[in-house]
């Protein structure tokens, strides 16, 4: 992919504190001092660690305790009802040949912050419906979605698109991706997961125990995102790129699992994506002279099922990107 092993250990993500803020005390000084370190840090490295306090070890204890060991001891044939009419929604694993080089398997419960979807996705799989794992993925999922509609208002506002934020956060579906990845078959490089971007609008990475995540300075330095007990990993994805204008450049990032004890690590991942049949297009507000506009309307399914057809990176702006003649016509 052209982005060499260039690692820097001195380099960290930034910290933004996040304990007790939620989206009623939009317009506070509290409020307005993250939403600048938010920004910030989203135009300077695409993501950051949202900093939760006490919250964030009680949501990691109760996720990753008995409820993701309970997934992940299921059979493949149980794992496998876990499907989804479009690309990448649901079931992913090596256990299917030819799908997915790494040793990982992954399940996604969609509309996790809402307790009769979870509750739908656990019946399918066991029989008493784990109410357990409910509770769990169902809180879990609440607390994030907070977070994500949280950030997802401070960038609108920063940019002066405060107006949309309604319709934004009406326009998205979100999920819940719970992994569990072996030893890298690749000991070499000990990559678990390639370089790439997300396509939604945001991801909160929630890592535990074993690290591996690695984010793309804009330098090309890789830079290592350690697994903190009372922090959320925040980035923004390709979607938010267009929504943008380009201003908001998603984070480049991926696995690389360099020291695993237990021979296992999970990750929990809460992510934004425009619903089925939303165009997500640039905001005319972010288009001018300047800033001539970067993406065509992007019709986000339709962009899924172009970055399923071949196993090689594909990108929105090679989907819906304005070329550079065509911005100076
Ligand atoms: O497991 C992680 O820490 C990140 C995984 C990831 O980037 C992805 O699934 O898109
Ligand atoms: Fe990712």
């Amino acid at each position: 992919m052209g982005f060499e092993d260039q690692k820097n250990d001195q380099l960290q993500i930034p910290k933004i504190r996040f304990e007790g803020l939620d989206l009623s005390q939009a317009g506070s000084p509290r409020w307005d001092s993250a939403r600048s370190h938010v920004i910030a840090a989203l135009q300077t490295y695409g993501c950051f660690d949202a900093v939760y306090g006490v919250t964030a070890p009680e949501l990691k204890g109760m996720l990753f305790g008995r409820p993701v060991l309970d997934l992940f001891e299921l059979g493949l044939q149980e794992k496998l009802q876990n499907t989804s009419d479009k690309p990448f929604l649901g079931y992913i694993g090596n256990s299917l040949p030819n799908v997915f080089p790494y040793q990982y398997e992954s399940l996604r419960v969609v509309d996790a912050h809402n307790l009769e979807s979870v509750e739908k996705f656990a019946r399918l799989l066991w029989p008493g419906g784990n109410p357990n794992f409910c509770n769990a993925a169902w809180t879990v999922g609440k607390h994030m979605r907070e977070l994500e509609q949280m950030v997802e208002k401070m960038i609108l506002e920063s940019m002066g698109l405060e107006k949309y934020f309604v319709r934004q956060v009406e326009s998205l579906e979100y999920g819940l991706r719970l992994t569990e990845y072996g030893i890298p078959s690749d000991q070499e490089n000990k990559l678990a997961m390639r370089s790439h971007v997300d396509p939604n609008m945001v991801t909160v990475i929630c890592q535990h125990q074993v690290g591996g995540l690695e984010v793309l300075s804009k330098d090309g330095d890789w830079i290592t995102v350690e697994p903190s007990l009372d922090a959320f990993t925040v980035v923004t994805g390709e979607a938010f790129g267009v929504l943008t204008n380009g201003r908001l450049e998603p984070c480049r990032h991926r696995v690389k699992i360099t020291s695993n004890e237990s021979g296992k690590r999970y990750s929990a991942l809460f992510s934004s994506r425009p619903k089925d049949g939303v165009v997500v297009h640039p905001a005319e507000e972010l288009i001018d002279e300047a800033h001539p506009q970067q993406y065509r309307p992007c019709n986000y399914n339709e962009y899924l099922r172009y970055v399923a057809t071949t196993k090689e990176e594909k990108s929105m702006k090679a989907f819906c990107g304005v070329a550079k003649e065509e911005t100076r016509a």
